[in-house]
């Protein structure tokens, strides 16, 4: 799908990042019709969110699966055919070469789209070398966005930081996915590549992934509406 093919609407994806099913569908409930797509996991997900997946998808909704699976291909590969039965829309591995293999096996014809984490948002060059690699942040983003094309992979999963040079890598064949968004003022918390809504979707993100400044806020709803807003903006 081209940028220009994605509905306003969808480009925000909200995290239900909550303890429980409860307060997850108190979040959807208060964000109503403002909010399309929603990330569901580790913490909803390993707290019985799973199933939320096709209750969301039965009401229009869309769900991004955010599994983050890494294991040996053969495993991927299975665990993403299970996932493909639940009705997400995205699921998300690792960018091991391995990984995104045993997942583009795993895809089948439902519809779900793989998504490789490149370099987690939380992560700069000294953590990177902390964590044994030689590489700096944009040349590992960059080597594994190669790979993922090569492996037939649908989207990647970087920061805004990333776009531009991804976007010239990859062209418009795959969606680029960007966690790390703050609006103006926002605490960044443990994200450390980070941009706001409107300077994301112009640097050409297709998807913003935005957490906490959403369900964290006293007024959730007002959130999304000021980032809808934001997106609307720069798109122009
Ligand atoms: O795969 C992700 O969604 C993801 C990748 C990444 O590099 N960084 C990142 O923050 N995320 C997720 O995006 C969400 C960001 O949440 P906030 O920081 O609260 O906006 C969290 O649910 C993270 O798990």
């Amino acid at each position: 799908m081209t940028a220009a093919e994605i509905a306003p609407k969808d480009r925000l994806i909200v995290a239900l990042d909550l303890p429980s099913v409860d307060a997850a569908e108190a979040m959807i409930a208060k964000l109503g019709d403002s909010v399309s797509f929603y990330k569901i996991g580790y913490q909803l997900a390993y707290a019985g969110g799973l199933p939320l997946i096709g209750t969301l998808a039965d009401r229009g909704k869309k769900v991004f699966a955010d599994l983050k699976m890494h294991d040996i291909g053969n495993t991927v590969r299975r665990g993403v055919e299970s996932v493909a039965k639940l009705g997400a829309t995205f699921v998300t591995v690792h960018a091991y070469p391995q990984t995104m293999k045993g997942a583009v096996e795993g895809r089948g014809s439902a519809g779900l789209k793989i998504l490789a984490v490149t370099v987690l948002t939380s992560y700069n060059d000294d953590d990177l070398h902390a964590a044994g690699y030689r590489l700096s942040v944009s040349e590992l983003v960059e080597a594994r966005a190669q790979q993922a094309q090569v492996i037939g992979v649908d989207g990647l999963v970087s920061s805004p930081e990333e776009v531009g040079a991804l976007r010239k890598i990859v062209g418009h064949q795959m969606s680029l996915v960007t966690p790390g968004i703050r609006p103006a003022g926002a605490a960044s918390g443990d994200q450390k590549r980070i941009m706001t809504p409107d300077r994301a979707i112009t640097a050409g993100a297709d998807y913003l992934v935005v957490g906490r400044p959403v369900v964290e806020a006293a007024d959730p709803k007002a959130v999304a509406d000021a980032i809808h807003a934001e997106i609307a903006q720069a798109l122009g």
